[in-house]
C-alpha cells in the first residue's frame, strides 16, 4: 500500500462503510480511541432528547410502565446478545464491568463449591485484580496470577472455581484463544469467565462456540452506548439454575413491588439486576446497540484485522525503528495496535493536537484502537502519515507534551 488511493479503493469496496455516517464524528479528528471511549451515535442526541423532554419531562413516575423502562434492560441485552454470540435470556445489562466482575466471580464460586481459586491473568485489566482479590479474600480463597498460557497447566487444578481472564489485553491487544482456553479450564473442572470489554463490537465473540461459563463486559468501548453506560454479564444457560448472586437487589428481585422482606431471585438471568438501571445511560445504549442491527461481528472483526493490518504495515514501511507491542499475526490481536517507544506519552499528546486521538499506556505504550465501525481505510492512512511525520518532526520531544496532564 503506498498511496492514499489504495486506501480510498479499500474503502469503496467496505460492505460496512455505510456505518460511519451513523456516527456524528468532529471532521478534524482522527478517533483511534473508540477502544476507551466509543463515538457518539448521530442518532442519540435525539432520542434522550425525547426521553428526557417527553418520557421524563411530561410523563414522570408513568414512563416506567408507558415507555417500557422496565423492560428495556432485557430488551437491551437482546440486541447485544447477537454481537457476542449469546442467546438473549442469556444476557443481563446492568452495572459496571466492576460489579458484574464481582457478583460472577461470587456466582462462579457458588457453583463450584469446594473450589476457592482464582485464577487471572498479571497482565488483565486491574480492576479484575483488585475485585478477584477481594472475591478470595471474603470467600478465604486464593488469587493465583499466571503471567501467560505457558503458565496455565501449572496454575489449573482441582481448587480452581473460575479462570477469568481479559480476552483482549488492553495494553498490547494480545488475544487469549478463548475456546481452546476454555477448554483447559473445563478439562479440570473449573469454569471459564472472558472479560469482554475490549472485544464485544469488534471481535466475532462466540461465547456458545467457545464453551465459555460467564463473561462480562462494557458499553462504552465497542459498543458506543456513551461514558459509563451500563455493563453486561453473560451466564450459560445451563449454568443459570444455580445462579446465586452475592448483591440480590430488588430489582433482581422475582417480584420486586411485592415489597417483602425474603429475597427470591428473578427467574434465570434477571436476578443479575441489582438496582434501578440508570435509564438515560442504559436507552444511550440501546440507541447504540440499533445502529448495529444487522452487523455481524464477523464482518467488524473482519474489517478491524484489516485496519490493524494496514497501520503495522505503512508504520513498518514509515517508521521501521518503532516497536510493535502488538502480535503481527491478526489473528492473535484484538482491533488494537500498540508501539512501546521511550517517549510514548508526549508523541501521544503530539498527536492528538494533529487531531489523531489514540492514548497512552503505562509505562511506555502508544495505544490505537480501530473501532471498525466508524473507521475507513482512509482514515488509517492519514492517521499513520500524521504518526511518521510527528516522529520526523521530533514532536515527541516537544517540552509542552512532557507533563503528565492528561489521565486518560
Ligand atoms: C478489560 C477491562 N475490564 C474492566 C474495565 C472496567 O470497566 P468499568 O469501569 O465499567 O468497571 C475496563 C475499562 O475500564 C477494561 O478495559
Ligand atoms: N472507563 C474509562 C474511564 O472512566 C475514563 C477513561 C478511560 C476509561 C477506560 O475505559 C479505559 C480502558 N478500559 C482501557 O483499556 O484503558
Amino acid at each position: 500500500m503506498t498511496s492514499r488511493e489504495r486506501a480510498a479503493e479499500l474503502d469503496a469496496v467496505d460492505e460496512l462503510a455505510g456505518l460511519r455516517e451513523r456516527f456524528a464524528l468532529p471532521a478534524d479528528v482522527i478517533y483511534l480511541d473508540g477502544n476507551s471511549l466509543g463515538a457518539l451515535p448521530a442518532s442519540t442526541p435525539a432520542r434522550l432528547a425525547r426521553v428526557i423532554e417527553h418520557e421524563w419531562g411530561e410523563r414522570l413516575i408513568r414512563s416506567w410502565n408507558e415507555a417500557d423502562w422496565f423492560t428495556t434492560p432485557a430488551r437491551v441485552a437482546g440486541r447485544l446478545a447477537p454481537l457476542i454470540g449469546a442467546d438473549a435470556d442469556e444476557v443481563a445489562v446492568a452495572d459496571s464491568t466492576s460489579v458484574n466482575l464481582f457478583k460472577l466471580l461470587v456466582a462462579a464460586c457458588r457453583l463450584r463449591p469446594g473450589r476457592r481459586t482464582l485464577v487471572l491473568e498479571r497482565g488483565s485489566f486491574p480492576t479484575d485484580v483488585y475485585i478477584a482479590g477481594s472475591v478470595a479474600e471474603l470467600l478465604g480463597g486464593e488469587l493465583r496470577l499466571v503471567d501467560g498460557p505457558d503458565d496455565l497447566p501449572d496454575a489449573l487444578d482441582e481448587t480452581v472455581a473460575v479462570l477469568s481472564l481479559t480476552h483482549v489485553d488492553f495494553r498490547t491487544g494480545a488475544l487469549w484463544p478463548a475456546r481452546e482456553v476454555t477448554a483447559q479450564a473445563h478439562r479440570v473442572g473449573a469454569l471459564a469467565m472472558w472479560d469482554l470489554c475490549h472485544s464485544a463490537g469488534a471481535l466475532d465473540v462466540d461465547l456458545h462456540g467457545w464453551g465459555a461459563d460467564l463473561a462480562v463486559g462494557c458499553g462504552y468501548k465497542y459498543l458506543n452506548g456513551g461514558p459509563g453506560a451500563p455493563a453486561f454479564c453473560f451466564v450459560a444457560r445451563r449454568h443459570q439454575d444455580g445462579l446465586a448472586t452475592p448483591l440480590p437487589g430488588w430489582h433482581g428481585h422475582a417480584e420486586p413491588f411485592a415489597m417483602g422482606l425474603d429475597y427470591a431471585p428473578a427467574p434465570g438471568i434477571g436476578q443479575l439486576a441489582v438496582g434501578t438501571p440508570p435509564m438515560l445511560s442504559l436507552i444511550g445504549l440501546d440507541e447504540a446497540l440499533s445502529t448495529m442491527d444487522g452487523v455481524s461481528a464477523k464482518s467488524l472483526r473482519a474489517k478491524g484485522q484489516r485496519l490493524t493490518s494496514l497501520f503495522i504495515e505503512l508504520l513498518d514501511q514509515w517508521c521501521p525503528d518503532l516497536v510493535l507491542a502488538s502480535p503481527r499475526d491478526p489473528r492473535s490481536r484484538g482491533s488494537q495496535v500498540s508501539y512501546r517507544h521511550a517517549d510514548a506519552y508526549p508523541l501521544v499528546q503530539a498527536l492528538i493536537e494533529r487531531g489523531v486521538i489514540g492514548d497512552f499506556r503505562e509505562p511506555d505504550i502508544a495505544r490505537f484502537g480501530f473501532a471498525p465501525a466508524y473507521l475507513r481505510f482512509v482514515d488509517v492512512w492519514d492517521a499513520a502519515r500524521h504518526v511518521r511525520d510527528a516522529l520526523a518532526a521530533g514532536e515527541h520531544r516537544d517540552p509542552r507534551f512532557a507533563a503528565r496532564g492528561a489521565v486518560t
